[in-house]
């Protein structure tokens, strides 16, 4: 039987011994020069990248506006076919932050899974449960709920204080909670909390136990991955996965960028097994 997408997850982190999801972010004027004139380079490029990186990847994630904005879906599609070919203990997360109505979700649920072939996706809580309810209703595939995004604007909603035990507290945690106690049915949710954000990250630990987190941020947004790991690691050393995308994808955009790339993601390895 298929394994789930927790499954895959969990038997990745033991395998491999590697806590880095690989960002897949193509920005075709930070290719290297090589892919100029090649029609399908959105396609060869995040290829050659994952090729180069999977052996340190515990999950890759293409993110759909990189893709989409560029027209380059179908490229996405083939890349999501290949991943899962050459890489078959590595699930494909797809960051789309979607969020609609119910009929809508529906249909959001068919892109992933249906015509991508994602593993598992981002989702926006924002519209409520119902809104999220058809991922969920996928227990084969992961949900990957943002609960305290990396971007600095994170606070400016996501903080606005809600009651709580006779006082109150910040929205984010009451999300987090909310989504560990009742959404959760199927045990195939994880929460997207920033890695620039160490003390948050250890709050929503100590809430939702040993949940999986993404933590993006880490590279070009400068998160720190000791704070990250020794915020946010669960029990057993593990339950992240923390993402990275242009420190490894624009390591180097001379020809030698896919052994940057594999370098950027093999140093990131180590530095968070270093702290586990
Ligand atoms: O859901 C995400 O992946 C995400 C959530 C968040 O809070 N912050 C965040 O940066 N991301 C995504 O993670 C990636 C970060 O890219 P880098 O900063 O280049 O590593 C981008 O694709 C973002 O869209």
């Amino acid at each position: 039987m298929t394994p789930t997408f927790m499954q895959a997850l969990r038997a990745r982190w033991q395998s491999a011994d590697t806590l880095v999801c690989v960002g897949l972010d193509p920005e075709p004027a930070k290719f290297p020069a090589r892919f100029a004139n090649d029609p399908d380079a959105v396609f060869a490029f995040c290829r050659d990248i994952a090729d180069a990186t999977a052996e340190y990847a515990c999950a890759f994630k293409p993110q759909i506006a990189h893709f989409a904005a560029l027209g380059a879906e179908d490229a996405l599609s083939r890349l999501i076919v290949h991943l899962h070919a050459a890489h078959p203990g590595v699930p494909v997360i797809l960051d789309a932050k979607r969020g609609d109505i119910g009929s809508t979700a529906q249909r959001y649920v068919a892109e992933a899974f249906e015509r991508h072939g994602a593993d598992a996706v981002t989702v926006n809580p924002y519209l409520g449960r119902d809104s999220v309810q058809p991922f969920l209703d996928r227990a084969d595939k992961g949900v990957v709920i943002l609960c305290r995004t990396s971007n600095p604007g994170a606070a400016d909603l996501q903080d606005l204080p809600v009651a709580h035990a006779g006082g109150t507290r910040p929205l984010y945690q009451h999300v987090a909670e909310t989504i560990a106690r009742d959404w959760n049915g199927h045990g195939n949710v994880s929460l997207v909390v920033g890695a620039t954000w160490p003390e948050q990250l250890r709050e929503v630990r100590a809430i939702v136990g040993d949940m999986p987190f993404l933590v993006p941020g880490i590279g070009a947004q400068g998160g720190d991955v000791e704070a990250v790991v020794a915020n946010a690691k669960t029990a057993d050393g593990a339950g992240l996965m923390v993402s990275s995308s242009r420190a490894i994808l624009y390591a180097s955009s001379d020809d030698d960028y896919a052994d940057a790339a594999a370098r950027e993601a093999r140093v990131l390895r180590d530095a968070i097994n270093r702290c586990r």
